[in-house]
């Protein structure tokens, strides 16, 4: 319920509309109390002392109050939609807006079908509650208590008796809700698996095709598709077993009412009005009991969902500017200076694990072109992460500019650096939106300036609607080697001062390669470059080379001075010559 409570804050922006929404609320529910005492002095003023005008202005009354009320209904109904829509809206940009933070390590973790189902589900399961289920929540039970004292104060004894069951109703309410909630969660928790798997199949279903594993895909969805099927039809035997019992119990209050109302009037100690009011006033108790079944449905959705949402926004963001806004990185020249920088990835146990990075030391050069060798796996990846600050470094310092990078304000230092990554992500946009994405005010002759760099353009030209074609998800309708230019212009027109270059060319043909090559060179020019390759071709014309193993420099040097000596790199170079030459 305390996340309930913090969810309140949305509902403070939209302070005059709740009031609106309550104080109509209030006023409904005074016409329906109203209402019933308007018939019954119909029939005691006006139809037992035959007075025509009085009938007349009672039932005129009457008429009068209930526009009133479909008007004050008709302007709640709307507000309170409002509401919710508004509380939706700020909670899920909330939301947005925080995944848009959250640090790499997040991600690493992360689901991304759990966060849909947050977003989409889990956010729809709250509005439900703040924008209608609490409010209702809210009209059924005064209503409930209005109507239990009017109708005390015009004939108690019948009330009283009436309501005898009353508590036996509230006994199924209560152990319904004890039950409900926890399927409720387990609901919200399954729907969040269903999506991942969802998101996963569709993600990943070339593989699924490549390898024939639709059938035990299928298999994979309807287990997790059963497991929500069954918890939604124990819920559903929940309500089963609650809702027709209370309905009997309500109906009880009724009958009770009439039988002893009617021995009431018989005996002249209620009158023939009072008891015909109190027929319209006993479904001032019945519906919002029997409402209440929903409404606690509609809450324990919402008490199990908040938590899902509030974990996301509530997730701390590891990476982020210097509290008071770091140093301008907008003078980066661009060299670099790694100092004992260690690093551990943040689920590792620092105690046990081995550092993914041990003991770099290293001194780059503004300009310097830097190739970065080493096995799969030996950490080139990570050591190009902690330059943008992807992850910070668990030991030592890594300064860009004699500042360490932790005190650049983050967005400007992750601007000075260009990155290609290893896999290529392209956005469902044209091609020119792509390549123009860290730079969108770009003009189209620096963009083509990009993509003649990156050997794409001429491509782009032959493409029907040149660089305003749109280009599926991730890239769909362009080959891999093509992504990867798109990848690599999209770097370039950021004009960085330092590059980095991960497997950039890899899914390029050699000849294409070597053009991007002869390019960069151009490029490269007076930019800090790291470049990983596992091809030596890719790295001939670099400044230096360090060779990685097991997340420590063993070699550093020329191509020439590594080639003199017995280790890692020779081992390649000759390993990749014989390929050539079979
Ligand atoms: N998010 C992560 N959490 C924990 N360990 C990770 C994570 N990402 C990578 N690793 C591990 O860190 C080590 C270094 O990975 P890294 O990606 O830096 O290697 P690499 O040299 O770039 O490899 P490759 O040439 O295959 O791309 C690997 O052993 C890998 O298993």
């Amino acid at each position: 319920m305390k996340v309930m409570l913090r969810l309140t804050k949305y509902l403070r922006p939209n302070a005059k509309l709740v009031a609106t929404a309550f104080g109509l609320l209030l006023l409904g529910t005074f016409i329906d109390l109203l209402a019933p005492w308007l018939l019954k002095e119909i029939f005691d003023k006006g139809i037992a002392n035959k007075n025509i005008s009085v009938i007349l202005a009672l039932t005129l009354s009457l008429a009068g109050i209930q526009v009133i009320k479909s008007i004050g209904m008709f302007i709640q109904g709307r507000s309170q939609e409002l509401v919710g829509q508004n509380v939706v809206f700020a909670l899920r940009k909330d939301l947005y807006n925080h995944l848009q933070r959250l640090s790499f390590s997040y991600y690493d973790k992360a689901q991304t079908g759990q966060l849909m189902s947050r977003m989409t589900g889990d956010i729809e399961a709250v509005k439900n509650f703040i924008g209608f289920g609490a409010i209702m929540m809210l009209l059924g039970l005064l209503t409930f208590i209005g109507t239990i004292i009017v109708m005390f104060f015009m004939q108690w004894k019948v009330t009283l008796i009436s309501m005898s069951t009353i508590p036996l109703l509230l006994f199924v309410l209560w152990k319904f809700n004890r039950k409900v909630g926890p399927a409720w969660g387990q609901i919200r928790e399954q729907m969040g698996r269903l999506t991942t798997t969802l998101q996963e199949n569709i993600s990943g279903i070339r593989v699924v095709k490549a390898f024939a594993r639709e059938r035990e895909e299928e298999g994979k969805f309807k287990d997790r598709n059963e497991q929500n099927f069954e918890t939604n039809m124990q819920r559903a035997k929940l309500e089963a077993n609650a809702f027709p019992l209370m309905g009997f119990y309500g109906g009880l209050v009724f009958l009770l009412m009439i039988w002893l109302g009617a021995i009431f009037v018989a005996r002249g100690e209620m009158t023939l009005g009072t008891f015909m009011a109190f027929q319209w006033y006993v479904w001032g108790i019945i519906w919002p009991l029997n409402m209440l079944g929903w409404q606690i449905n509609i809450m324990q959705q919402a008490i199990k969902a908040a938590p899902r949402v509030l974990e996301v926004i509530d997730s701390s963001v590891e990476i982020a500017s210097p509290a008071g806004g770091g140093a301008d990185a907008d003078s980066i020249a661009g060299n670099v200076v790694f100092e004992e920088v260690s690093f551990h990835f943040p689920d590792q146990d620092a105690t046990k694990d081995k550092g993914v990075l041990e003991g770099i030391s290293l001194k780059v050069r503004q300009g310097e072109v830097v190739a970065v060798l080493g096995a799969t796996g030996s950490g080139k990846s990570s050591l190009i992460a902690l330059l943008s600050r992807f992850y910070d470094v668990s030991g030592g310092r890594l300064l860009i500019d004699d500042t360490d990078v932790r005190d650049y304000d983050l967005d400007g230092l992750r601007r000075k650096i260009g990155i290609v990554p290893q896999e290529t992500f392209l956005f469902s946009a044209s091609i020119r939106d792509n390549i123009a994405y860290g730079a969108p005010d770009a003009t189209q002759e620096a963009i083509e300036w990009a993509a003649r760099k990156a050997q794409i353009h001429a491509f782009i030209e032959t493409m029907p609607f040149g660089y305003d074609t749109l280009i599926g998800e991730r890239g769909v309708g362009l080959s891999g080697g093509q992504r990867q230019r798109v990848a690599l212009a999209r770097a370039i027109l950021m004009n960085p001062p330092i590059l980095v270059l991960d497997e950039a060319t890899a899914s390029v043909d050699t000849a294409t390669e070597s053009a991007i090559h002869e390019e960069l060179l151009e490029v490269m020019k007076g930019r800090t470059t790291f470049i990983i390759a596992q091809r030596l071709s890719s790295v001939k014309r670099a400044d230096r080379i360090i060779v990685l193993d097991n997340g420590r420099i063993v070699q550093q040097g020329t191509h020439k001075e590594l080639f003199e000596e017995d280790g890692f790199f020779r081992n390649l170079f000759q390993m990749q010559d014989a390929a050539a030459a079979r």
